[in-house]
C-alpha cells in the first residue's frame, strides 16, 4: 500500500483526482482524514482514506459507510461529495469541518491566539481555560483545572480524566507558570458550554439521529468524536462506519415492528448501552438513544460518562452534573433526558424523535 506509506504518492493521487493535499486533520481506527482543496475552484473538502487488506468493495463496513452517507441527505449529517476508489482504498470526499470534533474541542481545547484583546471563546462560558501542564508538581488540588494566565478563568468543578490521571501519577498543574508555559498556553472550551451551544449541538445531533432512525438506520457509534463542528451554530454527525439497517425492507414486516438484532459489539465503551457491552444481541435504535444520553452527559461534564449496567442517573451525582446549568428550563430538559434516555431496560427508552420533541419545545 504505497500510497498509504508515502505522503508524496498520496498527494499525487489526490492531485490526479483534482485535489491538493493540505494536511491530516484526524486519525480514526479505520482511516486517516485529510483536508484538501479542489484545484478547480479552491473549495475545501475532507477526504477520509479507508484501507482494506482485500478488495475494498468487499469490505462491508466501508461499503456500509458509503451507502449510508450516500442515502442520508440531512443538514446535520456530513455530506458525501464523491468517492475515489482504488482496489484497496476508498477515499470519501466530504464536507470539511473547520473546528474538528466535539471531543477534541471540549477535552483538549481549541487553540486560540491568546492576547489581552481577544477575549471570549464563542463556545463556552469561560473566557479561557488552560491546557494542563503535565510537568509541574506544585499544586496538590487535583480536582481543579488551574489557571496559568491571569486572564484565564479557573474552573472549580470540572474534573478531567487527564488531570486525574496526572494526579494519580503525582504530577499536578502549576498555578504560576512562567516562560515557556505561558507561550504554550492554549484555551480550553471546557465545561460549562454556553447553554445556547449545548442546546443547539444536542438538538442538532438528536435531529440527525432521529432522521436516520426514520430511515431505519442506526448509527451505532454516537460519541463526541463523531460530532463535527462546522461553526458555533452548526454541527454534523459523521462516521457511519458502523451504520446498521435496523428493520427489514418489507413494509409488511416493518408494520409488525420486525427489527433485526445486531451481533457485533463495537463502538466507544463509554457510550455503549449496557446490552451492547454485555454482548447480547441488541436492537440498534434504542442503543443509539442510550448513546445520545451519554453525549449529553459529556457536554455537561466535559468528561466521558462512567461505564456501568444500571440506569445512568443511579450512578452519577445529578446535582453535580447539572450544577453548571443555570437556566431552569434547560436544567429540567437535561435532567429528564438523562433520566429517560439512559435506562438499562431497553423498552423504557424513548425514541430519538421523542427526545427531539422535548428539545424543540
Ligand atoms: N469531515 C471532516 N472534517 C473534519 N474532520 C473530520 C471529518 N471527518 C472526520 N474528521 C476527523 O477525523 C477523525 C476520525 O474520523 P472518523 O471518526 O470518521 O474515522 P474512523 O476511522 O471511523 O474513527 P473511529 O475510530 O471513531 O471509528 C474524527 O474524529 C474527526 O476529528
Amino acid at each position: 500500500m504505497e500510497m498509504v506509506r508515502s505522503d508524496r504518492l498520496w498527494a499525487k493521487f489526490l492531485e490526479a483526482n483534482g485535489y491538493r493535499l493540505d494536511k491530516c486533520v484526524g486519525q480514526g481506527s479505520f482511516g486517516d482524514v485529510y483536508a484538501v482543496t479542489s484545484i478547480e475552484n479552491d473549495q475545501q473538502w475532507a477526504v477520509k482514506r479507508l484501507v482494506a487488506r482485500r478488495n475494498i468493495q468487499e469490505d462491508s463496513y466501508v461499503m456500509g459507510e458509503i451507502n449510508a452517507l450516500a442515502s442520508i441527505q440531512h443538514p446535520m449529517v456530513v455530506s458525501l461529495h464523491e468517492v475515489l476508489f482504488t482496489p484497496r482504498l476508498a477515499c470519501l470526499v466530504m464536507d470539511l469541518a473547520p473546528d474538528g470534533n466535539l471531543e477534541m474541542f471540549v477535552l483538549n481545547g481549541k487553540q486560540m491566539k491568546v492576547n489581552t484583546s481577544s477575549t471570549r471563546n464563542p463556545y463556552c462560558e469561560c473566557e479561557y481555560n488552560v491546557k494542563p501542564d503535565r510537568r509541574k508538581l506544585r499544586n496538590g488540588d487535583n480536582t481543579r483545572a488551574i489557571i496559568t494566565r491571569p486572564e484565564c478563568v479557573l474552573l472549580q468543578t470540572t474534573i478531567r480524566t487527564t488531570i486525574n490521571a496526572e494526579a494519580k501519577r503525582g504530577s499536578f498543574i502549576s498555578p504560576h507558570p512562567t516562560g515557556e508555559d505561558r507561550n504554550n498556553c492554549a484555551c480550553y472550551t471546557s465545561s460549562p458550554l454556553k447553554p445556547a451551544f449545548l442546546i443547539s449541538t444536542f438538538t442538532q445531533v438528536t435531529s440527525a439521529v432521529s432522521f436516520c432512525h426514520s430511515m431505519d438506520l442506526a448509527h451505532r457509534d454516537i460519541n463526541p468524536s463523531n460530532v463535527l463542528i462546522f461553526n458555533k451554530n452548526l454541527v454534523k454527525l459523521a462516521d457511519f462506519g458502523l451504520c446498521f439497517r435496523a428493520c427489514r425492507e418489507s413494509n409488511a414486516q416493518k408494520s409488525i415492528g420486525s427489527e433485526f438484532k445486531c451481533t457485533d459489539y463495537l463502538g466507544n465503551n463509554h457510550y455503549l448501552a449496557p446490552e451492547v457491552r454485555r454482548c447480547e444481541p441488541f436492537l440498534a435504535l434504542p442503543a443509539d438513544v442510550w448513546s445520545l444520553g451519554c453525549l449529553l452527559y459529556f457536554m455537561l461534564q466535559a468528561n466521558h460518562p462512567p461505564i456501568g449496567n444500571s440506569n445512568l442517573t443511579e450512578r452519577i451525582d445529578m446535582s453535580n452534573v447539572l450544577s453548571q446549568v443555570t437556566e431552569d428550563s434547560l436544567r429540567d430538559k437535561c435532567r429528564q433526558t438523562l433520566f429517560e434516555v439512559c435506562r438499562s431496560t431497553v423498552s423504557e427508552r424513548p425514541k430519538a424523535r421523542d427526545v427531539l420533541t422535548l428539545w424543540n419545545t
